[in-house]
């Protein structure tokens, strides 16, 4: 059997396009080989999976090339096709129930794209329109109505049934979607109440923030249920609370990877062994590569949790072809959901580019936005600790309630200040990238990006603080000559949102690998935030260093002093042991004439 007649076997009934070439010839190159193989019916299974294989890699390719932009109506094409031929066998006279389930799937794929869902695996289980159709208790659905949820969102609808049938997932939904109680959900619904088995769920967040606002919004669903939902928060007492000599009468973890890894180092290490579900949030961040990568702790993290039916469920905004080469390798009967296009920036949110020229016009451009008039919540972003403290320096004279958030302050300040910004009583709030990803602060109207994001994704995450839960909301980019480098990408996320951009943004030169691998490694370097003039700087800097002088020739002196009175207490100390010898001897030598004097007399 030659080439040619495997291949009209395999496509018996089949048409094939002209433009579909492509396939067709893959399939004939692979065909020639096989077609050595002795046993044609072998030969023609192999063909079969090598169709297949093809099938999904072109399906890869697409995946990549295209930004993963795999939309519905992609799959719907495909699935359509393969109903056509169903249904003319149907029509040749199959049974009303294999009509019904067709119509049925076909009712399915039509709110999927209504909603903007694309799912990938097999035997999905169907969305849910709204909260009653999911097999909940009373008490979860009141739970839900009290948080002011009363339809599920696309990422939602998918996700908790998903969830519920025990599948593993992995989620990418716009900022601001609904993840979160997308995860929660199904989880609270399958832990029912609380045991004494440990830790049953654990949830894993880059932050310590955002770990604190799960576990809030967990308790707030849960309300009632008993389950106790933990963060770690003193990690010495945390070694005791949860280790292995503990009550374990806990249920829920929600922890940064730094925290759950130093208590598994603990001898002994916290048991993890009735974890059932795995979660991670914003999973392209614990992905990353680089020198804050977490991907050590994660793989920690995941042998620890041992359970046979323990499952993983990740979540994010973006997602980037290293995850989902890992889920689809890891994580058997994965289903993947994405809603909308992957990558992109959420539709509710204004974007707007401000060219300011240099480094002092930010200050100018910021100024010139307090005199307009800003309405706060406002989210201010610099790329360092330090320029978050000089922007903080310069803002807090401006009759505004402002304050900074960074890595450098206590974990007591940043929880007053998290606090404060959610009860209004700071309006600007500035922050580093600590604060871009997940981070729900209700209302916030205005996310301004003082410093260019690094990133397209860092971009994504940053503006997404704003326009949340169907909110509207504002974002400024500054940039000046310098941020060139990343403006084509950020460009064309904000033209595929809808926004207008200048042409010739688009067109710019697209930034290289070596340069995106250095603007995520470090920071450009950018001139001070201040308002201060130069020779007033250097003025300050010299006098800086003059007292600096003073204070080591101080210091050196206060030492000298110091090793100057202990070698005169030593040299006291030496002199005392002498003379206490000296008397000792002459004390002896006394006795001995005494003696001999008494020897004579005798
Ligand atoms: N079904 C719903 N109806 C109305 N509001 C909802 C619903 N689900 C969640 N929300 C609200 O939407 C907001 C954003 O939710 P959430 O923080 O889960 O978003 P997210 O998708 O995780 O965003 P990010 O990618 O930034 O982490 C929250 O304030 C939450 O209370």
């Amino acid at each position: 059997m030659d080439t040619y007649d495997i291949f009209k076997k395999l496509s018996r009934g089949a048409k094939f396009k002209r433009k579909e070439k492509r396939n067709i010839l893959l399939i004939n190159s692979d065909a020639d080989k096989l077609n050595k193989l002795p046993n044609t019916n072998i030969a023609e299974n192999k063909l079969q999976e090598v169709k297949m294989e093809q099938v999904n890699e072109n399906f890869e390719e697409h995946d990549q090339l295209a930004g993963y932009e795999i939309t519905l109506l992609g799959n719907m094409k495909a699935d359509e096709t393969g109903k056509k031929s169903k249904k003319r066998k149907l029509a040749n006279g199959k049974n009303d129930e294999q009509k019904r389930v067709l119509l049925e799937q076909e009712k399915v794929n039509h709110f999927r794209n209504l909603h903007n869902i694309n799912v990938v695996g097999k035997n999905i289980p169907n969305p849910i329109i709204s909260f009653d159709d999911i097999p909940i208790k009373q008490d979860l659905k009141d739970n839900i109505k009290t948080c002011g949820y009363y339809t599920p969102t696309p990422i939602q609808m998918q996700t908790i049934p998903t969830m519920m049938e025990n599948r593993q997932v992995l989620a990418c939904a716009p900022t601001g979607s609904g993840k979160t109680a997308a995860f929660l959900l199904p989880i609270i619904y399958q832990l029912q109440g609380p045991q004494k088995k440990g830790f049953r769920t654990v949830i894993v967040c880059p932050t310590r923030e955002l770990a604190k606002q799960t576990q809030r919004e967990c308790e707030r669903l849960a309300e009632g249920r008993g389950l106790r939902i933990h963060v770690i928060n003193k990690i010495s007492k945390a070694v005791e609370q949860f280790g292995p000599n503990s009550s374990k009468k806990f249920d829920i973890l929600v922890t940064t990877p730094n925290r759950l890894c130093y208590l598994l180092k603990q001898e002994p290490p916290i048991s993890l062994e009735n974890v059932e579900w795995l979660i991670i949030d914003e999973a392209d961040k614990l992905f990353e590569s680089g020198i804050h990568s977490f991907r050590k702790q994660l793989e920690q993290i995941l042998v620890a949790c041992n359970n046979g039916r323990r499952k993983i469920a990740m979540f994010s905004a973006t997602h980037t072809p290293v995850i989902a080469k890992w889920c689809v390798h890891n994580m058997k009967g994965l289903v993947r959901i994405t809603v909308g296009q992957r990558n992109a920036a959420t539709d509710t949110v204004e974007q707007e580019l401000l060219f300011v020229g240099s480094e002092s016009g930010k200050l100018l451009a910021f100024r010139d936005l307090i005199r307009k008039g800003l309405t706060p919540p406002v989210l201010v972003f610099v790329q360092s600790k330090d320029r978050a403290q000089q922007l903080f320096s310069e803002l807090i004279y401006d009759g505004i309630n402002v304050d900074a958030i960074h890595a450098d302050r206590t974990q007591t300040q940043r929880d007053n200040t998290v606090r404060c910004f959610r009860e209004g009583k700071i309006w600007v709030l500035i922050c580093t990238e600590l604060m871009a990803r997940g981070i729900d602060f209700k209302g916030v109207n205005l996310v301004i990006n003082y410093d260019f994001p690094p990133s397209a994704i860092s971009y994504v995450h940053r503006i997404g603080r704003a326009g949340r839960a169907g909110r509207k909301g504002k974002a400024i980019t500054f940039f000046t000559i310098d941020d060139t480098v990343n403006l084509r990408s950020i460009a064309h996320i904000m033209k595929q949102s809808g926004c207008e951009v200048p042409a010739y943004m688009l067109t710019m030169k697209k930034q290289s690998k070596k340069e995106k691998k250095k603007m995520l490694s470090s920071a450009p370097l950018r001139e001070d935030i201040t308002t201060i003039p130069e020779y007033e700087l250097q003025r300050r800097a010299k006098r800086r260093r003059r007292m600096q002088n003073d204070l080591q020739l101080k210091q050196r002196k206060i030492i000298e002093r110091d090793e100057q009175i202990l070698r005169r207490k030593k040299k006291i100390r030496d002199m005392m042991k002498f003379s206490k010898k000296t008397k000792k001897v002459s004390k002896r030598k006394d006795e001995f004439k005494k003696d001999n004097k008494s020897c004579k007399v005798k």
